[in-house]
């Protein structure tokens, strides 16, 4: 609308059909100059139509919840004898809805038409509207002036759904209940977590059995274990242990000589530990073919314990690996942006000590000068782990009644004390009765118990609540995520998590499993559910693709679903042949060899996987179109993308020599000199560094910064064009030395130009690879 601002600006309008500025500035949609207004103290509610019932017509929400904020009031009517409830209602605005109801606004009054809130939302089909009409307490009889009742304004208007639900509302008796459980009381709703990470045969198990034992079953597990150990002590799994050896242990040829029972996959259970209460036991497999899925399962929570545990009985190197390979593992899955309090403590559990010298206190506290070593050395390697507790629990798994066990109860239950402030008044009779319908739908999916979102929402309202809107929904499966009561990935929720982890992943990436797998890794639905014939192959596959285990591609009209866990075909060969004739005329090849640390290999194995994953869909998503001219191949721990004229390979190579005779053609871009920088990246910086009037001085500071002398200065200064110019062309520095210099003056802009144009690196002659 164009009507000049002056035409209504004024604050008190002399004549009723004039707009206040208030006014204006809805209609027009412009939030700044209504956060103006509403700061400088104008009216609100003036004129016939006021501000908030304009925003409302117009659906701008967040005008609106500007207006109510600032007291916009909301029982009043427009010139269409309509209250705001009643346009909100209209019009599906449930945020306004939902806000006008908590402000305490009438539900039960009707328009100068006779409707009421429920008719209109229910002949506009807004059945979540509705849903909070009826959770705020409206009559659902009421009947319009022809006498008529909102299901039946539904039915005419074809919304069965709305009809239906109020029709079970009214059949049921328990819309009050159903309300009353929707609103958080002021119960906490806590329930801590212990995970527990280590290699195989550390004592993770065993720990989690003496967690659970009771005092007469502990006198049992201690002679139990006597009994396993005896069939233990030389296993090589525990004394041989080295990072790499680990795994080849657990590589498809290795055929374990342990003699206990290996968990697969992730062991969840709830546990009631005498002392702390109810919580959730998380145990991750030592047996490194699981780990790939495991930060699934490592989601950040400030209400657990992280156990990584270690054996005595493993040499000092190997523990030392160990704990450092763990520490990495979480460290590297920590977001930068998320502080470190929110992904809970880390606790480190020295095991195997009875096999140890290592004596007892009176207390039964165990003084091992070996566990107290592995801490200082891992220490050093990594020292600022947060959240790391700085003690550490040395104990024989074995003995639930020691010292050790009392240690590990009390980290659990003052996490649980420190904890529980934080989540009082976010229990609600939903998710209490969420929890014990579980176990009932468990039971019913127990087949493949693995629902959509909208699949849940329809059962969880028909069984438990008719009035959860889809917002308590989204809260509650949060709820239950965090506590380990379901699994939700993209649109799919897995309502058993101890299936999933143990049984369904536990199986498919187990040891036999992969050894029988195709060596591939491609399989069709059909080829799929002949290898696991435990549910309907298309549902697991669906959920394996959410985990980014496997992909689908599309070949020729028939789908087969890749995976790369399962790919063990051996490196193609003649991938860099150096005999084929596009590598003699003339070609240049270039590429970035990217090397681990030394030592770190193996952090990268569980990776590859999804990288391999990554790239097919990135494969997918951008050639489908003319897959004639591109192919990417995979194999074991390698990955080819051949596009027209350009080919780009990444490999996880165990050895670490290097292709020396590329590395040394190639020169980095940080070391080229800032005269090799093109001449727009140039351009760009006398832009930005140019003074803009005589007194200008950054081209001048970065001068002296990158070493000219005072004289060189005074020459760049005395001629007439660009000074940074000529700095760029005449200083003989290296592009990292301009980019830390622009960094120390604070010139991030002109850095960043740097930095996302200038070259990665230089071939410096002709190579044929
Ligand atoms: N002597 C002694 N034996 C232990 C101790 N902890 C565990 N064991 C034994 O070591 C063997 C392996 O222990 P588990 O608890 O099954 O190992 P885990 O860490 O669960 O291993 P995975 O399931 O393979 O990841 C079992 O026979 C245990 O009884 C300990 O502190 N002292």
């Amino acid at each position: 609308m164009d009507t000049p601002l002056s035409r209504g600006c004024s604050y008190s309008p002399a004549e009723s059909f004039e707009y206040t500025a208030l006014q204006f500035a809805v209609r027009r949609g412009s939030v700044e100059q209504v956060k103006y207004l509403i700061e400088s103290g104008t009216e609100l509610d003036i004129g016939p139509d006021p501000a908030l019932h304009l925003a409302l017509r117009k659906q701008n929400i967040t005008i609106a919840q500007l207006l109510l904020q600032a007291g916009a009031d909301y029982d009043i009517k427009d010139s269409h004898g309509d209250y705001p409830i009643h346009i909100a209602c209209a019009l599906g605005l449930l945020e306004i809805v939902h806000t006008l109801c908590s402000l305490g606004c009438s539900v039960e009054v009707p328009t100068s038409k006779g409707l009421f809130p429920l008719h209109l939302a229910s002949k506009n089909g807004h059945i979540s509207v509705v849903r909070c009409l009826c959770a705020a307490g409206c009559n659902i009889d009421v009947r319009n002036s022809d006498k008529i009742r909102a299901d039946i304004t539904a039915l005419k208007y074809g919304h069965n759904d709305i009809a239906e639900l109020l029709d079970r509302l009214r059949a049921t008796g328990q819309r009050d209940i159903f309300a009353r459980q929707l609103v958080p009381t002021s119960r906490p709703a806590l329930r801590i977590s212990l995970r527990l990470l280590g290699h195989c045969g550390v004592g993770k198990t065993a720990v989690i059995k003496s967690l659970g034992a009771g005092l007469f079953s502990s006198l049992f597990r201690r002679s139990s274990s006597l009994q396993s150990n005896k069939s233990r002590p030389s296993s090589p799994i525990n004394t041989q242990i080295e990072m790499d050896i680990t795994c080849r242990q657990n590589s498809l040829s290795f055929e374990s000589t342990a003699n206990y029972q290996s968990t697969n996959g992730i062991h969840v259970q709830n546990m009631d530990i005498s002392g702390v209460g109810d919580i959730t036991i998380w145990e991750f497999s030592g047996q490194e073919n699981y780990f790939p899925i495991y930060h699934h399962f490592l989601w950040p929570s400030p209400y657990t314990v992280t156990a990584i545990l270690f054996s005595l009985d493993d040499s000092p190197s190997t523990q030392v690996q160990q704990v450092c390979y763990w520490l990495n593992f979480l460290l590297a899955r920590q977001a930068a942006d998320l502080p470190s309090a929110e992904y809970g403590q880390i606790l480190l559990i020295a095991t195997h000590v009875d096999l140890t010298r290592a004596v007892k206190t009176q207390h039964g506290e165990w003084i091992c000068s070996d566990a107290q070593k592995t801490l200082e050395s891992v220490g050093k390697l990594l020292p600022h782990v947060p959240n790391l507790m700085p003690n550490i629990i040395i104990m024989d798994s074995n003995v639930p009644a020691s010292y050790a066990f009392k240690q590990l109860k009390s980290v659990l239950s003052t996490l649980k004390q420190d904890c529980i402030q934080q989540t009082i008044g976010t229990w609600t009779g939903l998710l209490e009765n969420t929890l014990t319908w579980l176990v009932i739908l468990q039971k019913d999916y127990e087949q493949f118990p693995v629902l959509t979102r909208s699949a849940f929402a329809e059962l969880l309202r028909s069984q438990v609540n008719l009035l959860a809107s889809d917002d308590h929904i989204q809260e509650l499966l949060q709820q239950l995520h965090s506590m380990g009561e379901v699994f939700c990935i993209q649109d799919l929720i897995v309502i058993s998590v101890a299936w999933l982890g143990n049984q369904l992943l536990g199986e498919l990436l187990s040891t036999q499993f992969l050894l029988h797998a195709r060596v591939t890794g491609v399989y069709t639905v059909e080829d799929f559910q002949a290898s696991y014939n435990q549910c309907d192959a298309l549902g697991v596959l669906d959920l394996l693709e959410a985990l980014d285990i496997c992909i689908p591609c599309d070949i020729e009209g028939e789908v087969e679903y890749e995976f790369p866990v399962y790919n063990h075909t051996e490196t193609l060969e003649g991938l860099w042949d150096r005999g084929d004739p596009r590598y003699l005329s003339g070609a240049r090849y270039g590429g970035i060899r990217l090397y681990t640390s030394p030592g770190t290999y193996h952090l990268f194995k569980p990776v590859f996987s999804h990288i391999q994953i990554e790239l097919r869909r990135a494969t997918l998503a951008n050639y489908s179109n003319n897959d004639s001219d591109s192919d990417l191949y995979q194999w074991h721990l390698g990955s080819k993308l051949c596009n027209l004229d350009i080919e780009s390979l990444i490999t996880l190579d165990e050895d670490d020599k290097g292709d020396v005779e590329l590395a040394s053609n190639i020169q980095w871009g940080c070391a080229l000199k800032i005269r090799d920088l093109p001449a727009p990246v140039k351009l760009k910086l006398c832009g930005l560094l140019d003074p803009p009037e005589p007194h200008g001085r950054d081209w001048c500071l970065l001068a002296l910064r990158l070493g000219l002398c005072q004289e060189k200065i005074a020459a760049l200064a005395s001629q007439h064009s660009s000074h940074t110019m000529r700095l760029l062309t005449t200083a003989d520095c290296s592009i990292g030395a301009l980019i830390s210099s622009l960094h120390e003056l604070d010139r991030l802009d002109a850095a960043e130009v740097v930095l996302r144009s200038a070259p990665i690196f230089k071939v410096l002659e002709h190579v044929g690879v």
